[in-house]
């Protein structure tokens, strides 16, 4: 259930499923059942007003009304538009409804304790404006509570935008799998709690439609692991790089200790002379090496994987050195000031990509790097993969990973408490020493941003960089164990 579909591939496999023997109908009645079971699990009974669009989603609105009032819920419904004007399935649905039909007001907001928004949901095409715009800021600032059905309605399903305004619900209820813009902010803000539901759709329809999106899950990335065996060495696990700044030596430090406790084997800390002693000082595992050794570092072919960029400074020569590392086609995380030193030429940035790479922009790098790339931050993601050649992680709280080849995962782990200083240099730490290791780009970088992300919603409050790389033990323990039960 981890694979996410666009809404055109959820109309698909509504299609594929209907023409395989199971009738629209019985879609929307599973999908009406589906919501019907969430609501009674989470709520005792109460006064309910169910508010219809003009598609399916309000279909499946008169579907909800019917199961509640049959199980003795006091139920109102409204509707937007002429039952007349009602179509196909939703047509029928409506006319099993026995119970009155009102015209979709304010009106049936106030008073409820619950409202059902069925308004708009894979359909929606543009902003939603006038009296409909009125009834959803009334939801909004109504206390009663609220359950969207397959999306919040203003909420784009792809995107995640909100068009125009949107309705802020307590439990989002979808079909088959999650979308996009569940996951993607600030449609995410606006879902509340989000229960997936099966409505008769097959796992195999789904994988038959091929989805290049997922959220991310280890089931995506636990087997391309590299667990030390028992015969192995330190050399099996790869010896990274770490590029450390002569000034801004804290960042360098966190890609160090994150990078050990995701399991690399050896690591060394290049910088500056006058800056080593605080590297090796650090701690008594860092290996420390000048930059003038640069030379003869490099033409180790067991030096496999680098981490640039935090705390680096930016500049020419950091772009030099990142074209320098770039060209040698070895595992390459870019982050922060290697980053930014592209701003003015960010083709030649792209150009020389030919290795296993991994970008890590925030928001502000990501648009320095790319400011023609506009859109949702998964197109984006997509886009900016594509052109370099290499796996690109958009930062945030729905970070988004995406592979060259259009593979995508979004982070669906809610952790606040990762908007710290610091935070950013360990998840750079952690890719790179995954990547050390001899894992794929796309599968560290998920990996590194779950396990990221784990270790923070684990700390909670609190939180300071320093403890992501000590927790690491704890979350790396958990798929272990998890591996080994699958074996
Ligand atoms: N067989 C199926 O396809 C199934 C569909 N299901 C439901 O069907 C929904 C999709 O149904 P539809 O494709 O009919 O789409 P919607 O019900 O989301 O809305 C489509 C209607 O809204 C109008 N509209 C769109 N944006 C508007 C705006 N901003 N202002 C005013 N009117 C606007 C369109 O002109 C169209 O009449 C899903 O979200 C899901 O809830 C479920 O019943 C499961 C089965
Ligand atoms: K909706």
């Amino acid at each position: 259930m981890f694979e996410i579909l666009t809404t055109d591939q959820m109309y698909e496999a509504d299609r594929r499923t209907i023409e395989g023997g199971i009738p629209g109908d019985v879609l929307m009645q599973n999908a009406g059942r589906a919501v019907f079971e969430e609501i009674i699990r989470h709520w005792s009974p109460r006064s309910v007003s169910v508010l219809c669009g003009p598609g399916n989603n309000g279909g499946d609105g008169f579907a909800i009304a019917k199961l509640l009032r049959d199980e003795g819920w006091s139920v109102r419904l409204g509707l937007m538009g002429d039952v007349a004007d009602l179509k196909g399935d939703a047509a029928l649905h409506a006319a099993r409804w026995e119970g009155a039909t009102e015209l979709l007001s304010p009106a049936l907001v106030v008073g409820a304790d619950l409202v059902v928004d069925c308004i708009f949901g894979a359909g929606l095409a543009r902003d939603i404006t006038g009296d409909i715009a009125e009834l959803v800021t009334t939801i909004n600032s109504s206390p009663c509570s609220v359950v969207a059905v397959d999306v919040p309605s203003g909420v784009d399903g792809n995107t995640g935008m909100v068009l125009g305004v949107a309705v802020k619900a307590d439990l989002t209820v979808t079909f088959c799998r999650a979308k996009p813009g569940h996951y993607l902010l600030p449609g995410r803000l606006m879902c509340g709690e989000l229960a997936v539901r099966d409505i008769g759709i097959t796992d195999q329809t789904v994988l038959d439609i091929a989805p290049a999106c997922w959220r991310n899950d280890p089931v995506l990335w636990r087997a391309g692991i590299h667990w030390p065996g028992l015969e192995g060495h330190k050399y099996h696990r790869g010896h990274l790089l770490a590029f450390g700044g002569a000034t801004m030596t804290g960042a360098t430090r966190l890609v160090a200790r994150a990078a050990r406790r995701s399991g690399v084997g050896l690591l060394t800390i290049v910088a500056d002379a006058q800056a080593l002693p605080i590297y090796a000082s650090d701690a008594p595992g860092n290996m420390t090496a000048p930059m003038s050794a640069f030379d003869a570092l490099v033409n180790d072919c067991r030096h496999n994987a680098f981490v640039i960029g935090p705390g680096f400074g930016v500049g020419d020569d950091t772009l030099a050195l990142v074209l320098k590392l770039l060209h040698l086609c070895r595992a390459t995380v870019l982050d922060a000031d290697a980053l930014t030193s592209f701003a003015e030429d960010p083709s030649t940035l792209c150009f020389a990509v030919q290795g296993p790479t991994v970008l890590t922009p925030h928001e502000g790098e990501f648009a320095r790097l790319f400011p023609d790339i506009n859109g949702d931050k998964l197109c984006r993601a997509r886009a900016a993969a594509k052109r370099c050649s290499a796996t690109v992680l958009i930062k945030g709280a729905d970070t988004v990973i995406a592979a060259p080849d259009g593979r995508a995962a979004i982070s669906a782990v809610d952790v606040p408490w990762l908007a710290t200083a610091g935070s950013g240099d360990v998840l750079a730490g952690i890719i790179g020493g995954l990547m050390a290791q001899g894992m794929d780009s796309f599968d560290a970088a998920c990996m590194g941003v779950w396990l990221h992300a784990r270790s923070g919603a684990d700390i909670g409050p609190g939180l300071i960089a320093e403890d992501i790389p000590e927790h690491l033990p704890a979350v790396l323990r958990e798929l272990w164990l998890a591996s080994r039960k699958k074996a």
